[in-house]
């Protein structure tokens, strides 16, 4: 065995020196956010051994104590430097209040996200310290409308630090949504603008109605075996699908088939891995390789991968204009498509981004008029009102009309409101390797993760008033004086630059699957099922995972 060489000091010295490489380490993952594994793992594991020569002569027997100690010191030290530094007054954030646990260490949030109570938690969390509150030890969240204006608009801050840990480690490619460099973000949004622009979105519409006529028979044969159906269920098949077509121009079959693939069980699972390692993006690399821990994102990106190749093959002379038409610019005449991994992480993230969120909302707004008759009646009287049954006119003809009915509007708002498919993870935060920057009155310095949740802003009596945890679409109709309404606090798409490019396609959705559903069908909860089962089951995973949602179905005489 190779002889370690030693160097002669005092125990105490010898000591000191390990102390001294601990703390030195703790200087270095300060300055720098390193999240390449094997720098990573090459620092945590060969660093202790740098005092091991001079701990040596003072274990002969042993070397193997004497490297113990060293690992020991060197860990502890940089363990309880962390510490004091987090809870110290010269932390950046030491004057922002919050819990003492989430002030210590990113483990208090991973917590909450595998109770899935986060957006619970930030919400008693603002109620007790106020508009700013320190949820982590280098995060704070934010509930006041005018510093949230300045963090997400365009003069605001990047994408925040948790999208280098929601970022499958071994993917060379990021998608859209997770690029922090501001410049890069804004050139590949780009292409995504166009795609979404409400010209382009008046061509998606013919592929809408066929998936909505596929959905409105199949709640027909469903409803026709007098059993209930799991309403959420049909609503995540029908978005997948629809945006199986929106991205790819096919390929997937939910509604038809069921979920004979696990397509949308591997996407939760995924979303849920996620939902814990954004906390922590330098242990990402190291999580990920645990056995299990990414299995599921893999899967879903190789199935996109596979279909993402097919969707080439077939061009768009075949599937007509598509999301993918765009990213791959097959329609200029001197095309400059996006690289393969580029264009496969995004078509990755349309599928996620676009289905997931639009069958939330849909199955929130369905739990919330199901809730509450009078609303459900009031809603049906206005779709009847523009779309008369007897002549034969039915929602989904007329896009424009339904973005100008009130009452319809009101409630997805109102949906949207209560609970936003992204209840807490709205962050932001200085560009990785940029200095801290002015938002408002606020220094945010760098490293630092700031949260806009909307679930808390949209229940701030100041932005929404009388009663904002009540589901009351009349608030949103300007009808009342002393209502308070506050546009400029919702938030349920974001706001600026990074704000989500699917928006309007997602409203176009929500309005026509709502109305045609209404106007089609009768429908209750199964009987001796209890609704507040619903709302315990939303867990906050970054987007919400939602239980079940059993309705009796049966169509409108
Ligand atoms: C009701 C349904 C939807 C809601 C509530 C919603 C909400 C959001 C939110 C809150 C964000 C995060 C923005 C941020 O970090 O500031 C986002 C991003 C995004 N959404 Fe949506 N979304 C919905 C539907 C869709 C649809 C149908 C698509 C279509 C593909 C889509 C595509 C995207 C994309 C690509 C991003 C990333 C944008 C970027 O980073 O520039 N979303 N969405």
């Amino acid at each position: 065995m190779a002889k370690i060489p030693s160097v002669h000091l005092s125990h105490s010295d010898a000591l000191l020196s390990a102390v001294f490489c601990g703390l030195s380490l703790h200087l270095l993952f300060n300055k720098l956010e390193i999240t390449h594994i094997t720098a990573l793992k090459r620092i945590l594991i060969l660093s202790p051994l740098l005092p091991v020569p001079a701990i040596l002569p003072h274990y002969p027997n042993s070397a193997s104590v004497a490297i113990l100690v060293s690992y020991g010191i060197v860990y502890g030290t940089l363990a309880a430097s962390i510490l004091i530094y987090r809870l110290s007054p010269i932390h950046p954030l030491a004057k922002y209040p919050g819990p003492l646990l989430a002030k210590c260490s990113q483990f208090w949030n991973i917590y909450n996200s595998y109770t899935g109570r986060t957006h619970l938690n930030h919400l008693n969390l603002h109620k007790r310290y106020g508009p700013i509150v320190r949820t982590g030890p280098n995060e704070v969240s934010v509930c006041d409308a005018d510093v949230v204006q300045a963090i997400l608009g365009p003069d605001g801050l990047a994408k925040g630090p948790i999208w280098s840990g929601r970022h499958t480690p071994k993917r060379k490619h990021y998608s859209l949504i997770s690029i922090r460099n501001m410049a890069e973000h804004l050139r590949r949004r780009k292409v995504w603008n166009r795609a979404f622009s409400i010209p382009r979105i008046k061509n998606y519409e013919p592929i809408l109605r066929k998936r909505l006529d596929q959905l409105v028979d199949a709640l027909q044969a469903a409803s026709r075996s007098n059993k209930h159906v799991d309403l959420a269920e049909w609503m995540s098949f029908f978005a997948y699908d629809f945006m199986g077509d929106m991205a790819f121009g096919g390929f997937f079959e939910l509604m038809r088939d069921g979920d004979v693939d696990g397509l949308w069980k591997m996407m939760e699972k995924g979303i849920r891995v996620q939902a814990y390692t954004q906390h922590i993006p330098w242990a990402a690399p190291i999580l990920y390789e645990l056995p299990g821990m990414g299995k599921n994102a893999s899967k879903l990106m190789n199935f996109v991968i596979e279909t993402s190749k097919k969707r080439i093959e077939r061009g768009v002379a075949f599937t007509g204009e598509d999301l993918s038409s765009h990213l791959l610019d097959e329609v200029s005449a001197s095309p400059q498509p996006a690289s393969f991994g580029d264009f496969s992480s995004d078509a990755f993230l349309a599928i996620v981004a676009g289905s997931d969120t639009t069958a939330t909302v849909l199955s929130n707004i369905f739990f919330y008029i199901l809730s509450d008759k009078m609303i459900f009646e009031r809603l049906r009287e206005e779709v009847d009102h523009n779309f008369p049954r007897k002549e034969g006119t039915a929602p989904s003809d007329d896009s424009t009309k339904l973005a100008n009915m009130p009452y319809l509007n009101a409630v997805i708002n109102e949906a949207l409101r209560l609970q936003p498919p992204v209840p807490t993870g709205l962050q932001r935060g200085p560009e990785p390797g940029a200095e801290g920057k002015m938002v408002g009155n606020m220094f945010i310095p760098p490293g630092t993760g700031v949260y806009t949740p909307p679930y808390v802003i949209h229940r701030d009596e100041r932005y929404f008033s009388p009663d904002p945890d009540r589901f009351w679409p009349e608030r949103w109709l300007n009808t009342q004086p002393k209502v308070i309404t506050n546009q400029a606090a919702f938030l349920p798409f974001s706001l600026g630059p990074m704000n989500c490019v699917g928006k309007s396609l997602a409203q176009l959705e929500l309005r026509i699957i709502v109305a045609t559903l209404v106007q089609q069908f009768e429908m209750d909860f199964k009987v001796g099922w209890d609704p507040a089962n619903w709302l315990n089951d939303l867990e906050d995973c970054f987007v919400f995972i939602k239980g079940v949602l059993p309705v009796v179905l049966s169509p409108r005489a």
